[in-house]
């Protein structure tokens, strides 16, 4: 079993008096693909919010394992901090510059690295060495990520002319320019067609074996089922399960969470009646926020 690489304890986020999310423990392993799904409202964005700095959470720690570091604790760190210590993030809704080429959305991603690795701009004003180095190496990276997203042949388009699809992958590029230890999606499958949710897919399995972490947040069952090691299941704010796809999918009380039904009367349901109607189930209660 492999060590891991985020580890959530007693997460709480309170808005005024709603708890969105309550007590949350859970681990990602690190090299592995995570989901986190759950019905609308289950709390599965602000977890992620509370992940990638967006949110402060009210209570609970959640620790980044870095191999040949000591964890950081994400929670304690402004946002900016908690993705050069190796988070990056996509979007439900596409971040991209629109005006900008798919090359340079690439390279303003690496932009800090960049400044970071010339003195913060004084090697590159007084013409040193290792600025056009280090700017070969950015190029060179954000090319890689536009040939494993299969756009390279769009490198020099506008990011907002892309069909959607593509810029869903360009998103992914981008957070992958950043290096990072984990990444976490938010619902990239949102919208695609079934050709482009399997080109996906592919995409996030390749990610990870290249060792790669992945928090996932899915409404796409199909996507969840193939390609994850494990599934956290929220709902309502309270995790209910925590498993594998098999095991997640014949959890009676995962079940009821996404038909709305009793608990006990599905636990006594047929399990083969019961495994298409949880995943229809997902897909039917899906949406994204507003
Ligand atoms: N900034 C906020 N202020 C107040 N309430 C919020 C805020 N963000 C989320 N909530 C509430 O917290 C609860 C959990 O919302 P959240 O968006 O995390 O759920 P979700 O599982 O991601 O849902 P979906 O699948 O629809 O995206 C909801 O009741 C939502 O209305």
């Amino acid at each position: 079993m492999s060590r891991p690489i985020l580890e959530v304890q007693g997460l709480t986020m309170r808005f005024g008096g709603l708890t969105a999310v309550s007590g949350v423990s859970f681990a990602a392993r690190s090299g592995e693909i995570t989901a986190l799904i759950g019905p609308n409202g289950a709390g599965k964005t602000t977890l992620f919010n509370c992940v990638t700095g967006f949110y402060r959470p009210s209570e609970g720690i959640i620790r980044l394992h870095k191999p040949g570091e000591p964890p950081t604790e994400l929670q304690r760190l402004a946002g900016h901090r908690i993705a050069r210590a190796g988070v990056a993030r996509t979007f439900q809704n596409i971040r991209l510059f629109p005006g900008m080429t798919a090359l340079e959305n690439l390279l303003i991603a690496q932009h800090n690295r960049l400044m970071a690795s010339t003195g913060w701009g004084i090697g590159a004003v007084l013409g040193l060495s290792g600025y056009p180095r280090a700017e070969r190496q950015a190029v060179e990276l954000a090319k890689r990520w536009l040939t494993a997203t299969d756009l390279m042949d769009r490198a020099d388009d506008p990011a907002g002319a892309l069909p959607y699809g593509q810029q869903r992958r360009l998103e992914i590029a981008r957070a992958m320019c950043t290096e990072p230890a984990l990444l976490c999606l938010d619902e990239p499958a949102a919208g695609l067609n079934p050709r482009e949710s399997d080109e996906l897919a592919r995409l996030l399995l390749d990610i990870r074996a290249e060792g790669t972490s992945i928090l996932l947040i899915e409404h796409d069952m199909g996507v969840v089922m193939r390609i994850s090691d494990r599934v956290v299941v929220l709902d309502h704010g309270v995790l209910i399960a925590d498993g594998t796809p098999a095991e997640v999918r014949r959890n009676a009380k995962v079940i009821a969470a996404y038909l709305g039904e009793d608990e006990e009367e599905v636990a006594a349901a047929d399990d083969r009646r019961a495994m298409p109607q949880a995943s229809a189930a997902g897909l039917n209660r899906s949406g994204s926020n507003p």
